[in-house]
């Protein structure tokens, strides 16, 4: 059976923590402040990129009235960055090729700003494996309001939603979505404290996890 299968961006089918935290590093050192590490970057990727910018803001007492600018800054910056096509996970083209090949239609539903999700599927080749892109700044709601999704998945009745995150997890459970969880991205709770329907840690698996998937689908 042919299904529609969203996929979550950044901690799914891309590490793409290095990139962001260079985008806030640069702009915060314009202003004297930070760095921060990679790894407090990475605990405020997820819920979009405003809400990234404010806990940043909170990290680094940075006065509220700044937290226009630097989002600025930092959408312009994040907008151009390039992605390295060794930030994707091991696997990921090859399972998305051999998904196409099955007949199935592919969409992306990101929190990432729509531009730079597009330059990030360009800059790794991914562009022409999706029929769709939903970016956080696509529509008036971010994940895990499930509006995203539902736009991703076209109106599919037989669709799945892969991610890896806390807010993939609601977003799928409030749309009503199977939801196939990554677990090697950027989640914060264990596995089991997610809802999910199955999950993964090697996208080497995911095709044959789909077509066992699908026909109970
Ligand atoms: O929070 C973000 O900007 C992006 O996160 P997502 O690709 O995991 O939705
Ligand atoms: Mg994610």
């Amino acid at each position: 059976m042919s299904l529609t299968i969203a996929f979550d961006l950044d901690g799914t089918l891309i590490d793409s923590v290095p990139q962001i935290a260079d985008c806030v590093n640069t702009a915060l050192a314009t202003r004297g402040a930070g760095p921060l590490t990679q790894r407090t970057v990475q605990g405020f990727v997820g819920k979009g990129l405003p809400a990234l910018v404010r806990q940043v803001a909170r990290e680094l007492r940075l006065p509220e009235a700044d937290t226009d600018p630097l989002h600025g800054e930092i959408l312009a910056l994040y907008t151009r960055v390039e992605t390295p096509a060794s930030a994707l996970y091991p696997g990921v083209r090859a399972a998305l090729a051999v998904l196409r090949d099955e007949g199935h239609s592919l969409a992306i539903c990101t929190n990432k700003p729509h531009a730079a999700t597009l330059k990030c599927l360009a800059d790794t080749g991914l562009t022409l494996l999706f029929d769709r892109v939903i970016g956080g700044d696509s529509l008036p709601t971010r994940k895990p309001d499930p509006a995203m999704l539902h736009a991703a998945l076209d109106g599919s009745g037989t669709a799945l939603y892969v991610g890896d995150s806390e807010t993939d997890a609601e977003t799928a459970e409030a749309a009503g979505i199977p939801f196939l969880l990554f677990t090697e991205g950027y989640r914060k709770s264990a596995v089991e404290d997610l809802s999910h329907t199955a999950s993964f840690s090697s996208f080497a698996d995911l095709p044959n996890l789909i077509a066992t998937r699908s026909s109970s689908l």
